[in-house]
């Protein structure tokens, strides 16, 4: 038994989730929903705001780092990696600050947890980031021939749902294809093949479904013309479609449960943005039937969108043909984050060592 607790942080594009774990029990948790104007800033901006609140919960909950042993981080925009949990060293924090492969809360949570590392003399990991890699080779392909696609999602929640729902039927999620869709700031939806998320939305980068704060597929040449006519730069695209696409440009919200309120109170246009969303969704989650072959023993829904329970009604009737639907709404990720930090606390020969690409042992 650990005497001490691993602190977790998870950052997302809409939240800070922070916890303390005590071995592989959750002492305690908290979410801290962030507003509009603090997560439409690019995330150095965000740093000082973020961390700050995280100080906040251990003073709250009386917490001092000398009661910390470990902190465990949900992992940013790397180089594409396999799954595990990674020490945060140099290598990565360069490649997390630098914003080389993108600019995305999760590498905050990385960030901020190197920056206590640092401050407290704490070893911090993180644990399948989301840039975790399982495509399949002709996923990776589009029309254009430089122009390759990449799994960025939500992996560490995805395979989290994943194992639960294969240990809630007695398999194990190595002998089930299963699509999983994850609902949050982004959404994507992965074809689970034998374990291997074999295809995947890239939940940054236009790419699947819209979602509270991402544009989603667009058209190239509606995209273009829209850049050209306001005289938008590339970094002003890549926020636009990123962090201020999907029900945020649409409603000026991000927040599901203010929009279904409104809807209540007679608002069509918020209906039909959501019924939009759900479209959407629907058809994605058919092409990923398509590349299980039709195959599928179960489609799980997780994130936060999944609470609602409007927007789960719009989606089913798109879907109810291809497998049976579960639901865990939320997500696992505090959990998932503790075992891997535990797991690699208890045997060092599990945890792996990140390099930038291009450098050598
Ligand atoms: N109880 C709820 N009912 C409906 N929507 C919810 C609920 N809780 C959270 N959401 C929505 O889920 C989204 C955030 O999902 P979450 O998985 O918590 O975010 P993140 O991507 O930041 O981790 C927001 O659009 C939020 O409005
Ligand atoms: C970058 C993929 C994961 C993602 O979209 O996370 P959020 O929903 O937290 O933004």
């Amino acid at each position: 038994m650990m005497k001490k607790f691993i602190l977790v942080l998870n950052l997302g594009s809409t939240t800070t989730k922070v916890a303390l774990f005590r071995d592989l029990n959750c002492h305690i948790v908290k979410t801290y929903s962030h507003d509009k104007e603090l997560i439409s800033q690019d995330i150095s901006a965000q740093k000082a705001a973020r961390y700050d609140t995280v100080m906040m919960f251990l003073s709250e909950a009386g917490i001092t780092p000398e009661d910390i042993s470990i902190v465990a981080s949900r992992g940013g925009l790397l180089h594409p990696v396999e799954g595990g949990t990674y020490l945060i060293n140099d290598d990565m924090l360069l490649d997390l600050t630098s914003g080389k492969y993108g600019d995305h809360a999760s590498n905050l949570s990385g960030i901020l947890a190197a920056e206590f590392s640092k401050n407290h003399g704490i070893e911090a990991v993180i644990t399948d980031p989301v840039v975790v890699d399982e495509l399949c080779n002709e996923a990776k392909y589009t029309g254009l021939k430089n122009v390759k696609r990449t799994s960025i999602f939500h992996a560490l929640n995805q395979k989290a749902a994943a194992r639960k729902y294969a240990d809630s039927v007695g398999q194990t999620y190595e002998n089930l294809n299963l699509i999983v869709i994850h609902m949050g700031g982004g959404i994507t939806v992965g074809a689970h093949h034998l374990g291997k998320v074999i295809d995947v939305n890239n939940g940054l980068n236009g790419d699947g479904p819209m979602s509270p704060t991402r544009a989603g597929s667009l058209p190239a040449d509606g995209l273009l013309k829209y850049m050209a006519e306001r005289n938008l730069s590339k970094n002003e695209m890549i926020h636009l479609i990123s962090k201020a696409g999907g029900l945020l440009s649409h409603l000026n919200t991000e927040d599901v449960r203010d929009i279904t309120a409104d809807i209540n109170n007679g608002n069509r246009h918020s209906a039909e943005v959501l019924e939009a969303m759900a479209f959407q969704i629907g058809k994605e989650i058919g092409a990923k039937a398509a590349v299980l072959r039709g195959q599928v023993d179960q489609i799980i829904f997780t994130g936060g969108v999944s609470y609602s329970n409007y927007v789960m009604d719009l989606i089913t009737p798109y879907i109810s043909f291809i497998a049976p639907v579960t639901i865990y709404p939320g997500e696992f990720e505090m959990e998932a984050l503790a075992y891997g930090a535990y797991t690699v606390s208890n045997d060092r020969t599990l945890l792996k060592t990140y390099k930038a690409e291009g450098s050598h042992d």
